[in-house]
């Protein structure tokens, strides 16, 4: 078993690299045993290992249960930090939102500690478990070796790395028990209300074989474009889907009969504009384009987004700014281009029409305007996160980059 682990750290980290790797670390047995064979491995390469624990604040128990948590982290050799989940919980769907919370925070430190992977201790039972839920009619999905982070624009440039998936959460509890290790069990594992639990349980008295893990998917065969994306129309659905998501910068990509219809008309070869889950898609010969939708007010995405002096933020899920010397608020070129300086409005016709309207324009305090996509030699800094983000979804990078 832990051959096996060694085996996938080896595939996935890259040689070399210096960088912190983050480990969701709860108190439990699977991130317990996840985090000594991270330090194992890393100890070996000289490499930090940091361990986040979210404290979600719905157990009285649970700052004790983070106290521990760091303390045993640093016991062990790790930095260890603590993360809260504060705010208003739901009186509904609260695991749910704990999850996507958890996620969040956990992607969020570990770009802020410099690291690029964050490692989860999902084991081969939960696996098992959310086989067993979707056959009940859950849409759990089934945890990857190796994936983006879920959660947008808090994971960009962050991977999930799953090496127990293969485990049984048994072996991985005599494996520590063997070291003389005790863990934290969470109640809320017990807790027949949740549909994880009663999988759990459902399965207890069974032994059933582990299927083999899904392949990563398969990579695209062709593609380009950095401020909108290019796709041969025969692009498979979820390559279709990964590029409406990463071109409109938005949270979820689409899913269901309006994706399919969308991918059908593609493959008929007609010319067509649509729209879908904030992305424009023009379809011709050359293939389809993928754009944001300029005219879709509905979501708060194209909002303005302001920055104080060296502050970066995301604006629109698509683009990193950075401000200069002085404070800026982004907001889309649309409106605004005949404001540019000349200079800019010349690169500006190096781009595509569709895409002008959406490319980030900054307006400073005096209501200069100016697009860092456009000026030369700025002062504000601009990352397009939209195709690193298409690779990352696509299978494109499969093992830890190089920052
Ligand atoms: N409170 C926490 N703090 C830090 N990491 C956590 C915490 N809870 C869970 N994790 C990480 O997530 C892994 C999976 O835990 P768990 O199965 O509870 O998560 P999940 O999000 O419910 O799973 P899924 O993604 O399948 O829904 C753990 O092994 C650990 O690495």
């Amino acid at each position: 078993m832990t051959r096996d682990v060694q085996a996938v750290l080896q595939r996935r980290l890259r040689p070399g690299a210096t960088t912190p790797l983050a480990v969701g670390f709860s108190g439990g047995g699977d991130s317990l045993a996840l985090l000594r064979l991270t330090l194992d491995w890393a100890e070996l390469r000289g490499r930090p290992v940091l361990a986040l624990t979210v404290d979600h604040g719905l157990n009285p128990a649970s700052a004790g249960w983070t106290a521990d948590a760091l303390a045993k982290a640093r016991a062990l050799g790790a930095q260890a930090q603590a993360l809260h989940w504060i705010g208003d919980k739901p009186s509904t769907g609260v695991q749910a939102a704990a999850r996507a919370a958890r996620h969040a925070l956990l992607a969020a430190a570990a770009r802020e500690a410099g690291a690029c992977v964050l490692l989860l201790g999902h084991t081969a039972d939960d696996r098992l478990e959310a086989a067993r839920m979707r056959a009940e009619g859950s849409t759990t999905s089934d945890p990857r070796q190796w994936a983006p982070s879920p959660v947008w624009p808090e994971g960009r440039g962050v991977f999930v790395l799953r090496p127990l998936l293969e485990a049984r959460r048994q072996a991985l509890r005599e494996w520590l028990s063997q070291r003389g290790e005790t863990w934290l069990e969470d109640p809320a594992n017990d807790d027949a209300r949740f549909a994880r639990a009663r999988a759990r349980a459902a399965l207890a008295g069974e032994d059933p074989a582990v299927p083999p893990l899904a392949p990563d998917p398969a990579p695209p065969a062709a593609f380009e474009g950095e401020h909108a994306l290019r796709l041969p129309r025969e692009a498979p659905a979820a390559q279709v889907a990964a590029a409406c998501l990463c071109a409109a910068g938005a949270a979820t990509p689409p899913r269901g009969e309006r994706l399919e219809r969308l991918v059908a008309r593609l493959r008929s070869g007609e010319a067509f504009t649509a729209t879908l889950a904030g992305a424009r898609i023009v379809a011709g010969e050359a293939g389809a384009l993928f754009v944001r939708e300029a005219g879709e007010g509905r979501r708060s995405g194209l909002s303005p987004l302001v920055l104080a002096a060296g502050e970066t933020g995301v604006w629109d899920g698509r683009y990193e700014i950075t401000a200069g010397a002085q404070p800026i608020t982004v907001r889309p070129l649309g409106g605004l281009a005949g404001r540019l300086p000349a200079d800019e409005t010349q690169a500006l016709k190096g781009f595509p029409a569709a895409v002008r309207p959406v490319l980030p324009a900054a307006v400073d305090a005096v209501g200069m305007v100016s697009s860092p996509i456009l000026a030369e030699a700025g002062t504000i800094g601009a990352r397009v996160l939209i195709r690193e983000r298409f690779e990352a979804a696509t299978g494109l990078i499969d093992q830890e980059p190089a920052t």
